[in-house]
């Protein structure tokens, strides 16, 4: 089985219920199993800064997809959530991004992982060190702000 993680933002509509939407639109697709999620940040936006904050977690999956195919299922999930591609870094929606695919390198046209920016990026660091405890030495959190806003207990809890 691979384990990937997915970073996971929403600054327009009903970020709660964005978030909550995508998860169990992951969970519902019979090759993904979301195995833990992060707490809930809110957080500043980065990049574009004229904009609301962002709501921010992060998930750890396992699945039998490739990592093409789970790209393929995050898109599927941005436009079924009304994903609007105008401004690069701007509101959204939702943005679903794959952070890391087993401890693989991959660089092709469509698809970089490990994600070429996450380590620039509290919004992604601090909801990942939560859930992925062994990636500490790597991260190192540059004070972007970034507050917690709600932990659950379960996966299960969250979608419920
Ligand atoms: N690891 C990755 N996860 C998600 N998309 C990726 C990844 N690597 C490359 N891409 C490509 O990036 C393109 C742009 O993605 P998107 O519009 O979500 O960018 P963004 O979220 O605005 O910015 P950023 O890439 O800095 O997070 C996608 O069409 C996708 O093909
Ligand atoms: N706080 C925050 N800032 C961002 C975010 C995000 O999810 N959260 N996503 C971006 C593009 O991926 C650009 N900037």
């Amino acid at each position: 089985m691979n384990i990937s993680y997915l970073s996971l933002g929403s600054n327009m509509g009903d970020r709660f219920d964005m978030l909550k939407q995508a998860v169990k639109l992951l969970d519902q697709h019979p090759q993904i199993w979301v195995k833990s999620i992060s707490s809930l940040y809110e957080t500043d936006p980065v990049g574009y800064t004229e904009q609301e904050p962002f709501l921010n977690m992060v998930v750890c999956l396992h699945t039998a997809l490739t990592a093409i195919d789970l790209l393929d299922v995050c898109q599927g999930i941005e436009q079924k959530l009304d994903r609007k591609r105008l401004i690069r870094w701007g509101p959204r929606t939702i943005d679903l991004d794959i952070l890391l695919y087993n401890q693989e390198t991959i660089e092709t046209e469509r698809l970089v992982v490990p994600h070429p920016r996450m380590y620039e990026r509290d919004f992604v660091l601090i909801p990942l060190m939560e859930i992925a405890p062994s990636l500490k030495e790597e991260a190192k959190p540059l004070n972007q702000g970034v507050r917690l806003w709600k932990t659950y207990t379960s996966v299960e809890d969250f979608i419920e």
